[in-house]
Formats: C-alpha cells, sequence, structure tokens
C-alpha cells in the first residue's frame, strides 16, 4: 500500500472531494496522503474519516496545500476556479499531476492554466465521465453531417447548489458541436436569451440551464431542423462516475510528459 503513488484531494468536505476521498479509499493504484480544504473552513484540523461521519483515518484536514503536495504525486481538484489555479503553480512547481475537475474559468483564467500546463502534467475536463465524452465525438460527427439548416441547442440540468452556468459540459459539447460545423464558438453561442430576442439567427449554437433539486447532471444536444429532430443525451445518476474518471486520469497522468490533456487523450478517444 504504501508504495502506491500518493494523491492530495483538494475541496475535500465538498460533494464531489468527499466521493472523491471515498474512490481513492478504495483504489488499488492510488492512496490518500493528503486533504486539503479552504482556511477558515471547520474541517481544518479535523480526522478527515470523522469529519466525514465514519471512522477515524488518522489524515487531518488542512488550510496548508503546500505542506500537504510534499508527499504526493498528484492533486484532484474539484474546487473552484481561483483555488485551482493557485493548485496548478503548486503543483507545477513541485512536478506534480494535477487532475482537474473545477468548472466555471473565465477565458483569462484559461489562459492561465494553459501557460501552467507548459510545464507540468495537467488533465482538465468539464465531465470526467466515459459517457460524457463519448457524447462529444458523436456531438461532433452529427453536427459535422449536417448544415445550419438543423438549429443546434444545448440544455442542460444540474442541482440547486451549482454556481456556474452554462456547465462545463455543456460547453464541451458547444465546443464539440462548433468543431463539426467548422466554426468558432466564441462567435457562434447564443447564451441567455431574455425579452424580444428577435428570431434564431442560423448557425447558433444555443445554452439553456436549468437548476433544482438534487440533479446530478443532464445534457441534451438537439438538432432541431425541418419536420424533424434528433437528440443526443447523457444522464448523470451518480457522482462516484465522475470521481472514477478523474482517478482514471491521475494514474494515466503519472506516464505522460507534460502539458495539457483531456479525457479524450485519458480515454484513447482522441
Ligand atoms: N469535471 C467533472 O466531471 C465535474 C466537475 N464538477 C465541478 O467541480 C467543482 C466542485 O463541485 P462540487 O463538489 O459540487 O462543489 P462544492 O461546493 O460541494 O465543493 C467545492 C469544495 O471546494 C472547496 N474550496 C473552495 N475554495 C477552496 C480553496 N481555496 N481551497 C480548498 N478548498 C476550496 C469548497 O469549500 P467551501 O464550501 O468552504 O467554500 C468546497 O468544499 C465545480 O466547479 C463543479 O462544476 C463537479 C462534478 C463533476
Ligand atoms: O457542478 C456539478 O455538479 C457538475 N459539474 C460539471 C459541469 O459543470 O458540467 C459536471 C457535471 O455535470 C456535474
Amino acid at each position: 500500500m504504501g508504495d502506491l503513488p500518493g494523491v492530495v484531494i483538494t475541496g475535500v468536505s465538498g460533494r464531489m472531494g468527499q466521493m472523491l476521498v471515498r474512490e481513492v479509499q478504495a483504489s488499488e493504484k492510488l492512496r490518500l496522503t493528503g486533504a486539503v480544504d479552504r482556511a477558515g473552513h471547520d474541517w481544518i484540523g479535523r480526522d478527515l474519516g470523522l469529519a466525514m461521519g465514519g471512522a477515524e483515518t488518522g489524515l487531518l484536514v488542512t488550510d496548508d496545500a503546500e505542506a500537504a503536495f510534499a508527499e504526493a504525486r498528484a492533486i484532484i481538484d474539484f474546487t473552484a476556479p481561483a483555488a485551482t489555479l493557485g493548485f496548478s503553480r503548486l503543483a507545477a512547481e513541485r512536478g506534480l499531476v494535477h487532475v482537474i475537475g473545477t468548472t466555471g474559468f473565465s477565458d483569462e483564467e484559461l489562459d492561465e492554466l494553459a501557460e501552467v500546463a507548459k510545464g507540468s502534467v495537467q488533465v482538465r475536463a468539464g465531465n470526467m465521465s466515459l459517457g460524457v465524452n463519448l457524447l462529444t465525438v458523436l456531438t461532433r460527427k452529427v453536427a459535422e453531417a449536417l448544415d445550419t439548416e438543423f438549429d443546434i441547442e444545448i440544455v442542460e440540468a444540474h442541482h440547486n447548489r451549482k454556481v456556474d452556468a452554462p456547465s462545463g459540459t455543456a460547453l464541451m459539447l458547444g465546443e464539440a458541436a462548433a468543431e463539426g460545423r467548422g466554426v468558432s464558438l466564441a462567435d457562434a453561442s447564443d447564451r441567455g436569451r431574455d425579452g424580444i430576442t428577435g428570431a434564431r439567427k442560423a448557425g447558433d449554437i444555443g445554452f439553456s440551464a436549468i437548476r433544482g433539486g438534487d440533479i446530478v447532471g443532464e445534457h441534451d444536444v438537439i438538432f432541431a431542423g425541418p419536420g424533424e429532430r434528433i437528440i443526443l443525451r447523457h444522464v448523470a445518476s451518480d457522482r462516484a462516475l465522475f470521481a472514477r474518471g478523474a482517478l482514471k486520469a491521475a494514474s494515466w497522468a503519472l506516464d505522460q510528459e507534460p502539458g495539457f490533456y483531456d479525457m479524450l487523450d485519458v480515454l484513447g478517444l482522441n
């Protein structure tokens, strides 16, 4: 067990953080060497297992990421954009793999992450599930096959605690659709319709977001044409799906050269 590569989970008290802890504890490929949360969080200084309502683990939750990273080979990070940027620099300084599930980055933050990735192994995806990554491949193919007579709309639904929209997954699907069409998503995307919007522009890729209850994550890519509609759909019903994808990415990335990778690379779908 002691020989397994060490991994640190950031944001351990979060929905994904706790799921990741459970998956690493059950893993035969990685071992948990650090548990990081935000300074001021009431889990800081507590035993991780007890804080999660389970058995004692002997691992204390810390807000000192630098110290926690010392024993690790990989960081799995599902937190918030500003936190992830900080962790990416620390991971790069120490030559650690950084698996990023965080979503909601601005373009400037994405540029910064890309700069850091030149000197470190970074895997980032708005969705770490096999199903969604396969759906991006299908979306690209369908968008390539159809012309702008077919309007592309991406509809996503998530729980009422989600803070960013469109979801990271919706943006991945939008990028795939834009790639299939041979256009830039920045030019084609239509977000946040309200009021007298005017008729839909041919070629636009529209986004709509539903927030409610405990929905884990649902995504439809709708190709609406004259007299017919094609709908590609993914429904996630268990967050463990994302956590397992992240662990797979961490193990895979340990053998890679510095650079930026996504889940298509990890899953061999590129
Ligand atoms: N790529 C994928 O497959 C998936 C991505 N996600 C994304 O992962 C992110 C987290 O989602 P979720 O777990 O639901 O959110 P939560 O809010 O439940 O968890 C985020 C955690 O990060 C902590 N955090 C925030 N800032 C820091 C910091 N500076 N240092 C350490 N910890 C910090 C939060 O602490 P506090 O609450 O005290 O602020 C919280 O514990 C989101 O961006 C979400 O979209 C989610 C699921 C799948
Ligand atoms: O915040 C979430 O919960 C999720 N976030 C990711 C996203 O933004 O797409 C992935 C998944 O849909 C759950």
